[in-house]
């Protein structure tokens, strides 16, 4: 299209200069002296002087596309004049030859083209298109960015955390179970994975199932450190909204509500989810024969959502055919089946010092590689035969062994599935120190539990607890509190309510966290507090209403008039975060090893900065001082975690029932079972330490990763490039900024702001916010916004600056004294673009194209940089920029068109380089999965099938792809200065 000014006649199509937001307007009479224009869009009618109308024809050129009023579209390519009137010639979308009369064009139709805008005069400034251009640039960096989605979150860099979060992060539609030692950042963990799914556009929508006592913390987490768009879907939403789950993007719900209220399950289960996260997934109990009600009702869930995280400290808590379970549901194809998953587990070792030999780049025995041989797809022998080969150069071998490392962690061992990460191998973390308090057992304890000596008793000690005997002789308090209702409370003859208040008295500047096993306890324990000695403590169990419980741990929290001590129970403060506290009174202990270490995990978490004092009261002549015993002697328990420590509580059993009876009714017969059970533990941590210890250490951190991981994430702080955009778009958006320190940012919308940039950014657009690039500073102070590329603000601007027409067009004075003046410059950036197909974002990332003609056609594009170029660019005037185009009219089209021409010949490169990318990404999921097929050939192929659909597709679309026309600016040289 171009523009003309041809004498004025009626039917004409004319737009205003000074007015063009007023569209498409037509010549409805004219005079010697006077034109009267329509524009029908705007409903607009307006006179102007014939000899002064700011006026321009609108005339529409070859390949350019016109709407008809009737809505059917022609694209030009020819054109004749007949009384003064265009009739464009061209094909219709049928493809059928049409004229197409100047005065039937569509008055509603869009000139926000790059090319309609300049041709019409509507110009931008110079600012928006350099902000524009600045974005498509940044854009297609970031999309190409490996740390994409971990730039963003306020976390520390935590080494171990990132290396998972990054290796699962990218993965499509990831299915992990996420076990590291309690408290070293599962939740930190999913968390960055889930904000990099959601960045790159892996994800949409994510379904999080939490135990109801962390729905407050996982909200404030993801809020706080990753800025994201939860929200809690509880009974109150769900009372309130007929479709509770439908605009949540991410909904957090509380497991236990969500799987005993079926309408709401099945409500969720309607949504379309693209990511499940299940926390404490150990407490979704399978066996063989009888799996639970919950873990069916999310074995459904998750095998309707693609992606899933299973999210436990404590994956062998159930059990070997627990831990199975959760791993059946996360890869069914893998594991199918119990008993080939135990046997498995036998070979461990053997694989482990395979894949060591290979990390160390020593050569396999003839008796592993012959091992190897056996087991391995056809994928892996030709990496090991490519490994062995004489002429494979150091990069390739490299690059073999690590796939061949990833394959057999993969296929014989449980490394793609799952991540644990040990204290031992972090480090870092400050000591553990037990003091143990043998309290003389009460007469009226002593009594109790003697009577327990009759298994038709202890039957009665069973149901009056709910805890099977022996163990129900762990917490005498209760069967007391039952069973002899007529005498004075338990609290008042026990000791462990002494101890408790004695502590109190010898750490008062302290944070005391005190837990027991039942919420009866913990309810009566603390009326004994307040009426023994006037001590007021919160109290958090699980028969709490969530805003009471989250109440509670706020009040220990607070450092100025917070509650000296906290008093919780067992499920109530499993997976809280306590690390303030150094004090962990354990006022009886749980019946089961890993819930031990669930309870010192509330204090011995990462942030814990100081030595962590376990104080233990137990009671003499009864089974507590047997299961001390146990737990000090035998397992070693208080002083590291003992992952063996599940196991050899199954193992031992049998003997663990005399053995805990035996200060009640006298010795048992066999009184080395500690040291025995001692040696046992040792023992298997040495095979575990050498198999599959080794294996998942090697499968779940990979330090000479995290460390580059953790260099380039420290580098981002000084990313001059970031503050230079956001001043520029602050700028073009009109914000005040201004500069509080030299890493910190004071922002203030003013009247005339832009505010859409604001959105779902918690910003106070009265008063302003302050934002800091500086990591440190960000995780220090909360009200401080971390500016990073990933801060919602920095997305709206990118978001804002492309979408729309803003800055596509614009004119610019060149000053440099080396060209003669009236020298003249196209610039013009191209995106490319596809048919929208599911997935298609991955790989073929918003990729700009920049030409740079001069007046020849030359593309000077690689030899004069954007910025440089820009630097030295400046504005004019709306009227002299107009006038300007109108009289270098026919050069402008023609180099426009060239750039087209360059557009047309570079789209065959990028297609296949976003080709190339979605085969690196998909082929080696396809092997993977042939080969997991190969070993049994009903496995995975759905999967495989599906995969095989979506390359597929996916190459149709980028076949498709077309190079756009985004945005150009003319740049004329002024000449050298007077
Ligand atoms: N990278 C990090 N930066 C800042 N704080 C962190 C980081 N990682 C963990 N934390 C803090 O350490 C504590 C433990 O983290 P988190 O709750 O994620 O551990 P967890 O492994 O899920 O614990 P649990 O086993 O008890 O469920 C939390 O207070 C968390 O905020």
């Amino acid at each position: 299209m171009s523009r003309n000014t041809p004498s004025f006649a009626l039917g004409q199509r004319w737009i205003s200069d000074a007015e063009v937001e007023l569209g498409l307007g037509t010549i409805l009479q004219c005079d010697p002296r006077s034109v009267t224009l329509l524009f029908l869009s705007s409903g607009e009618t307006r006179v102007y002087a014939t000899s002064s109308a700011p006026l321009t024809r609108v005339m529409f050129s070859e390949g350019d596309q016109i709407t008809h009023q009737d809505g059917w579209t022609l694209k030009v390519e020819d054109t004749k004049e007949v009384d003064g009137l265009f009739i464009y010639l061209g094909e219709n979308s049928l493809g059928e030859w049409i004229e197409l009369p100047e005065t039937q064009i569509d008055a509603a139709m869009q000139l926000q083209g790059p090319r309609e805008k300049l041709m019409t005069g509507q110009l931008d400034r110079n600012n928006e298109f350099y902000l524009r251009a600045l974005s498509r640039q940044a854009q297609t960096r970031l999309a190409q960015d490996p740390l994409r989605g971990l730039r963003g979150p306020r976390v520390g860099l935590i080494p171990h955390q990132l290396y998972i979060a990054h290796e699962v992060g990218r993965r499509l539609a990831p299915r992990v179970l996420l076990a590291d030692e309690v408290g070293l950042g599962k939740t930190i963990e999913a968390g960055l994975i889930l904000h990099q799914q959601l960045i790159t556009g892996r994800a949409q929508r994510a379904l999080i199932l939490v135990p109801g006592s962390l729905c407050h913390q996982w909200l404030v987490e993801l809020l706080r450190r990753f800025g994201l768009p939860v929200t809690l879907v509880d009974a109150d939403r769900a009372a309130a909204t007929e479709a509770p789950f439908a605009d949540a993007q991410i909904a957090l719900v509380s497991r236990h509500w969500l799987l005993g209220t079926p309408a709401a399950l099945e409500q969720a289960a309607q949504e379309s989810w693209d990511l499940l996260i299940v926390d404490e997934a150990h407490h979704l109990h399978w066996s063989p024969d009888a799996p639970s009600a919950e873990y069916q009702q999310v074995a459904q869930l998750a095998q309707q959502i693609p992606g899933l995280l299973l999210l436990t400290a404590t994956p062998e808590q159930a059990g070997q055919a627990g831990f199975f379970a959760q791993l059946h549901l996360l890869d069914p194809a893998r594991y199918p089946d119990f008993e080939q998953f135990q046997q498995e587990e036998e070979g461990y070792r053997a694989s482990a010092e395979a894949i060591q030999r290979l990390a160390d780049q020593q050569p396999l025995s003839s008796t592993e590689r012959a091992d190897l041989e056996t087991r391995l797809a056809a994928d892996s022998l030709a990496l090991l035969a490519l490994l062995e080969h004489p002429e494979t150069s150091d990069a390739q071998r490299d690059s073999a062994r690590q796939q061949l490392i990833e394959q057999l962690l993969d296929r014989y061992g449980t490394g793609r599935v799952l991540f644990r990460n040990r204290r031992a191998s972090v480090g870092g973390f400050p000591e553990r120190l037990l003091h143990a308090y043998p309290y003389e057992a009460p007469e009226g304890y002593q009594q109790l539990l003697s009577q327990y000596d009759q298994p038709h008793k202890q039957m009665m000690a069973e149901a009056l607890s709910g805890q099977a005997w022996p163990y129900a002789g762990l917490y005498p308090e209760r069967l007391y509190a039952v069973q002899q209702r007529d005498a004075a409370p338990w609290w008042e003859i026990d000791p462990r309510v002494t101890c408790v208040l004695e502590l109190l008295a010898q750490y008062p500047d302290d944070k005391l966290l005190v837990i027991c096993a039942h919420a009866d306890t913990v309810l009566e324990l603390s009326e004994a507090l307040r009426r023994q000695s006037g001590v007021l403590a919160a109290v958090f169990h699980e028969d709490m209403p969530l805003i009471e419980r989250d109440r509670a741990a706020a009040w220990f929290a607070d450092e100025e008039d917070g509650a000296p001590l906290l008093i919780c129970s067992e499920i109530g403060s499993e997976g809280r975060n306590f690390q303030f506290a150094h004090h962990l009174v354990l006022f009886d202990l749980p019946a089961h090893p890993d819930l031990l270490e669930q309870r010192i995990g509330r204090l011995d978490r990462i942030g814990q900065s100081q030595t962590i004092h376990l104080h233990v009261p137990y009671l003499s002549g009864t089974p507590q001082e047997a299961w001390f015993a146990w737990c000090h002697q035998g397992l070693d328990q208080f002083s590291a975690p003992r992952p063996v420590g599940a196991s050899l509580f199954a193992d031992f059993q049998d003997e663990l029932q005399t053995w805990l009876e035996s200060p009640l009714f006298g010795a048992p017969d066999d009184d080395d079972l500690l040291q025995r059970v001692e040696a046992a533990r040792v023992a298997a941590e040495i095979e575990l330490e050498a198999g599959r210890h080794r294996l998942l250490e090697l499968a779940s951190h990979r330090p000479a990763v995290s460390q580059e991981l953790v260099t380039a994430l420290d580098d981002q702080e000084m990313d001059q490039a970031l503050r230079h955009y956001l001043e520029i778009a602050l700028d073009v958006y009109r914000v005040h900024n201004e500069d509080l320190d030299s890493h910190t940012w004071y922002l203030k919308p003013g009247r005339e702001s832009d505010t859409g940039i604001f959105h779902d950014v918690h910003f106070d657009l009265e008063e302003g916010n302050s934002g800091t690039f500086l990591r440190s500073k960000a995780l220090a102070r909360d009200d401080l916004h971390f500016l990073t590329w990933e801060h919602p603000l920095t997305r709206n601007c990118l978001d804002a600056a492309t979408t729309t027409s803003q800055g596509n067009a614009a004119v610019a004075l060149l000053k440099n004294p080396a060209l003669p003046a009236g020298t003249l410059l196209i610039e013009a950036f191209y995106c490319l673009e596809a048919p929208k197909t599911e997935g298609l974002e991955r790989y073929l990332p918003p990729q700009s194209v920049r030409f740079l003609l001069d007046a020849q056609g030359n593309d000077l594009a690689a030899k004069v940089g954007f910025k440089g170029l820009s630097r030295q660019l400046f504005r004019l005037k709306k009227g002299m920029a107009r006038d300007l185009v109108k009289l270098r009219l026919d050069l402008i089209r023609q180099l426009l068109d060239q750039a087209d021409q360059l557009a047309l010949a570079r789209l065959p490169t990028e297609i296949e380089t976003a080709q190339t990318r979605m085969r690196a990404v998909l082929d080696p999921e396809v092997a993977r999965l042939e080969a997991l097929s190969q070993l049994d050939p009903h496995l995975a192929r759905g999967e495989l099938d599906w995969l095989h659909q979506q390359r597929q597709q996916l190459d149709q679309a980028l076949n498709h792809a077309l190079l756009r026309l985004d945005a150009v600016r003319v740049i004329v040289a002024s000449g050298p200065a007077d």
